[in-house]
Order: C-alpha cells, then structure tokens, then sequence
C-alpha cells in the first residue's frame, strides 16, 4: 500500500448493506462528533425503515435501497465513499479503495456481506441471486424460458418455485423434504399442495412488510378437532457484490418465463447435481444418458445423481452463500471458521486488533446461547451491525458492554408460499441429539404448529399461517417452564393458550 494516506476516521464501515449501514447509524448517534467512513461498493445504500418489535425477540421492518446522500445529510460527521476496498492492512490501520484512495482507521467494522455459491464458476448458464443487478438478469433470462432447474433446498429455492410462472420448474433438492433449511418433513408436507394449486386458488396473501428498491419499485381459533387436523406426538429424528436482496424482493418484479403455463414444479428429491454440460459437451461425452433426439434441444443440460439428466435454458444455483472475505484477508491473519466467515467473539471482534465484522460476512464463534444460531438474514445482519457499532463505541469510551439479548433466542418472521412462517429457537431440533419430543397440530391449507420439547421445556416451534402464538411461545422458550404437565394439551386448539399461561 504505497499511496499516500488521504485521511484517518475514527471508525471506517466497510460495506453498504443493512449491517454496514445499522452499524453507521449506532455509531453516529452514540458518538455524534466521531469521523466516521463508510466505504460501499455498490452505487446504494440499505436502510431499515419501519421497524416494528412484534415481541421480546421477534421483529419486522422494511427495507429501502437508497442514495446515501440521505445518511449524510442525516449525519453530518459521516463521509460515505462509492468504490470497493481492494486491499486491508492491520498492522497500519488502513485500507486501500479500487480508485486508488487510502484511508486510515482507528477501529474498522467489515460489513462486506456474502455472494451466492456457484455450482460451478464463469458458466453462463448457470445463476446466482444476490443484489438487484443478479436480479435483473434473472428476470430477463426468464422471460425467453420454457423451462429451468433450480438446485438447493434454502430460502431462495422456496420462493422462486413458488413465484415463477410461465415456465416448467424441475427443483432438485438433496434431501427427503422441501426446505429443510427452515422445515422439517412435516411442514414440508403441510406446504407442497400450495406448489400444486394455481396462483388464484393460493392462501389469502399474508401482511409482511415489503422489500422496495426505487429502481425496482420496486380464522378465527377452530372449535373441534377437524378430519384434517392432527394432532401427533412424534419421535424425535426427523463484479463488484452489490448488498444481498431481502423480504419480498420479487414484489414488483414480474417473474415469468415464455410459456403460458401457470406454474408447473416437479421435485426431484435426495439427488446432488453431477455434472453441467452444453449441448455441444453432451454430444462429445461419451457416457451421456439422454436420448439423441433431446440433444441440441436446449443449451445446458444438468446430470443429476439420481441418474436424471435434464435439458434446461437455464440453472438457479441457490445453495447458500459465502461470505465475502476477499481482500480482507491478503496479508493479515485473520481467524476463518469452517463456514468461511470470519471469526467474531462476543463483542463483534475479529482476530484483529480493532478490526470489527457483522452481517452476512463472519461466523459468531462466542459461546452461544442454547436457544440460538446464527443464518444468515436480514434480521441478523441489522442485530449484528447494531450491537457492533455499540461494541465499537463502547470500547472507543471505555465502557463495559454484555451481549445483547437478542442473542438470547433465534427468532425470524418469513413468508413461503405465502403462508407466514415464525421460527423459534432450536425450530428444527438442531443439535439436540434423540433426547427431545416433538408436538405437532396440523390443520389442512390453513396452519402448522410444531413444538419442539427438551426434557419437558419448550426448545424451539414452526408457526406456519396465522396462528398468534408466536409471543406465548417465545416466553415459554425463555421462561423455560417445565411443561410436562400440560402433556399434547399445549396444542389444544379449543384452549386459548394465551390466558392458560398468563
Ligand atoms: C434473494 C434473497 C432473498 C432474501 N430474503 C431474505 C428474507 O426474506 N429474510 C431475511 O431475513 N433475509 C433474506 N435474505 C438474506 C439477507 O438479504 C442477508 O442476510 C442480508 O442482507 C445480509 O446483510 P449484510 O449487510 O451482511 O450484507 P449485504 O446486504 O450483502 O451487503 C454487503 C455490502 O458490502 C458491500 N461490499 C462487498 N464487498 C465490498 C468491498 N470489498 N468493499 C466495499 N464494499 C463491499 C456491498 O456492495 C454491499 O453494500 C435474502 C437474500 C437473498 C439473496
Ligand atoms: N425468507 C427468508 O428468510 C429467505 C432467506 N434467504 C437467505 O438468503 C441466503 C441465500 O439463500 P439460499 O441460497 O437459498 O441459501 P440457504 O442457505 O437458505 O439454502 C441453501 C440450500 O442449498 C443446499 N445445498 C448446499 N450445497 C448444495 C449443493 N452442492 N447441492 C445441492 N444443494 C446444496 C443446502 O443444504 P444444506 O443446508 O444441507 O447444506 C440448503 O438446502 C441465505 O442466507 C438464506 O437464509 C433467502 C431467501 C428467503
């Protein structure tokens, strides 16, 4: 880093997304006359509006893209800087932009978020999501396709089967289930009829607060038992990176492909993707499984573990993300978890001096809590950037800081197939080993409810559709009650559980 030093912050932000920007904006108002630079790749900046504390721990919000200009006016101490940073040092306390400016720290938060997994790397016919750019070429694509495979079982996965219209959708997942990185088999049951009916017969549109970007503009409690609704107690064992897209991102973007089919979905089920070919390749290989006559009809084919080789326009690769580590890593000595996160202790601190991460791009590598784990979302990366601008701001003051509770319990409020979805805790049981119970209450087309039950104290629930009781749950979660007495009749829908708790 031979350039010479332009200025020195106090606190450099590196990374425009909801946890670079939630971490600005703690900081600017603890410490109004503190330098602070915020320094974004993309031309936008993220901003949280709206925000609504539904409970102890769950919260909702809606999610603006923005010029930046309206932080700087709102901050006057604050200099955001367009241009990617290209090279971090430590040891000087700098980092060095891709137009060639360098800038010093004091303490430095990474907020460079992460980029979608590739099946494989520069094939054109393979698609990642991410930001409004990916986006876009998504939809474009999409609008001359008859047909496409999405592969991975996630979040992206779940919404784009459900949305995409006017094309044929073959979705190849590795597991028994749909979603099972929020559901389990169950819940996967409860959604797949959704994915056969037509758009018109889909579930009442459920209220969520909406993603918007400027550019893209972007029943009542049951009285009985019903033949549909189980009640089960179950054994246990079941270029440059603009920021990530969130809540309702395909709102206001049209995504239908060139047929006049509604939706047509067929899962293919417990198979990896083995190879991707052009037609072209196909011709060549040697061992291809298609019928020549299929051959040349579409532009890549996708050979799947399960001995299945389909022709496609295109492939959704939506199989998690990696964190953006690039370049920070280069030349310093930063601690890496297994995830590719960097490591983070309980005050947001790397493994270098001064040097903070939040959001999509570390690994929270504290003693967790056992009610809570970190995926990478929205609502994570707007606690992390928060309580690492407090951490951050803390230190720079010399005072003490403790974990902040929303740690304390993992809690999201989604939507899937248009159904809200709430997920509490250890929702799927993770990391609980044979020793937990699970209560499930299953009402056909209207609601899931599943309880998970560690030696008789409520651990984690899956509330699919509009069951309110996502509040008298999450206290029983951190109540730890022992709820052995109350047996299935937790789940009693002619019991108002509410007043039973109260
Ligand atoms: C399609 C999609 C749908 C999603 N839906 C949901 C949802 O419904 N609910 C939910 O909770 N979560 C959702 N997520 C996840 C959520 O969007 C992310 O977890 C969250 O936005 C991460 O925020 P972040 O600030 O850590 O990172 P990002 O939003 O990725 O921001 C990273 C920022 O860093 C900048 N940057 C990167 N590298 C550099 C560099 N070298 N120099 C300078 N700047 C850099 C980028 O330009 C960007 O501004 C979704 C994600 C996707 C892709
Ligand atoms: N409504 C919401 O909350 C939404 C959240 N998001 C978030 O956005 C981010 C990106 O979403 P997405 O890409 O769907 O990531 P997710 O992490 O949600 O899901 C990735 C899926 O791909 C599977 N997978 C991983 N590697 C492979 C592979 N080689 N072949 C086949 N499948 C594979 C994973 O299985 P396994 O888990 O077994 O590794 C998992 O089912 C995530 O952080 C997600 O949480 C996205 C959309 C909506």
């Amino acid at each position: 880093m031979a350039c010479k030093k332009e200025k020195t912050f106090q606190f450099v932000i590196v990374g425009g997304g909801i946890a670079g920007v939630t971490c600005v904006e703690q900081l600017s108002s603890q410490i109004p006359s503190a330098g602070v630079a915020l320094i974004t790749a993309g031309p936008h900046i993220k901003a949280v509006t709206n925000y609504k504390q539904v409970s102890r721990t769950l919260e909702e919000f809606n999610v603006e893209e923005r010029p930046s200009s309206v932080l700087e006016e709102k901050f006057p101490n604050l200099t955001v800087i367009h241009s990617a940073v290209k090279s971090l040092n430590t040891q000087s306390h700098t980092v060095e932009t891709a137009d060639g400016r360098v800038f010093g720290y004091k303490k430095l938060c990474i907020c460079s978020g992460g980029r979608p997994k590739l099946l494989t790397q520069d094939n054109p016919y393979v698609l990642g999501i991410r930001d409004t750019d990916s986006a876009k070429v998504f939809q474009k694509q999409l609008s001359n396709a008859k047909r496409i495979v999405i592969v991975g079982n996630g979040g992206i996965a779940l919404e784009l089967v459900y949305e995409v219209e006017g094309c044929e959708v073959i979705w190849a997942v590795k597991d028994k289930a749909i979603g099972n990185t929020f559901f389990d088999a169950g819940a996967a049951q409860f959604l797949i009829p959704s994915l056969e009916s037509n758009k018109s017969e889909r579930a009442a549109p459920c209220k969520r607060p909406r993603y918007t970007t400027e550019e893209a503009a972007a029943a009542g409690a049951l009285q009985t038992f019903t033949a549909d609704r189980h009640l089960q107690r179950q054994g246990s064992g079941v270029t440059e990176p603009g920021s990530a897209l969130g809540p309702d991102w395909h709102e206001g973007i049209v995504l239908r492909g060139a047929e006049q089919v509604s939706r047509r979905v067929s899962v293919e089920y417990e198979c990896e993707v083995e190879k991707i070919f052009t037609s072209e390749e196909l011709l060549n290989s040697p061992q291809q499984t298609l019928r020549p006559e299929n051959v040349g009809t579409w532009p890549v084919y996708i050979q799947l573990s399960n001995g299945q080789t389909f022709g496609c326009d295109f492939v959704v690769s939506a199989i998690g993300v990696v964190p953006n580590t690039e370049p920070f890593l280069h030349g310093n000595s930063f601690a890496v978890a297994d995830d590719a996160g960097l490591k983070v202790d309980d005050h947001m601190v790397t493994s270098e001096p001064d040097v903070y991460a939040a959001g999509d791009v570390c690994t929270a590598c504290w003693e967790l809590s056992s009610l809570w784990q970190q995926m990478r979302l929205w609502t994570q990366a707007r606690q992390m950037g928060w309580y690492a601008g407090r951490c951050m701001a803390a230190h720079v003051l010399s005072e003490t800081i403790e974990l902040d509770f929303c740690f304390e319990l993992f809690s999201h409020i989604t939507k899937f197939f248009n159904y809200k979805v709430v997920l509490l805790g250890k929702f799927n049981a993770q990391g609980l080993g044979p020793d937990h119970e699970l209560l499930v209450r299953c009402t056909k087309g209207q609601e899931y409810v599943k309880v998970v039950l560690s030696g008789g104290k409520m651990v984690g629930a899956v509330l699919i559709g509009e069951t309110d009781l996502e509040e008298t749950f999450e206290n029983l979660i951190l109540n730890q009650m022992d709820l052995t007495p109350y047996g299935e009749e937790l789940l009693n829908p002619n019991i108002d559980i509410e007043d039973y708790f109260d």
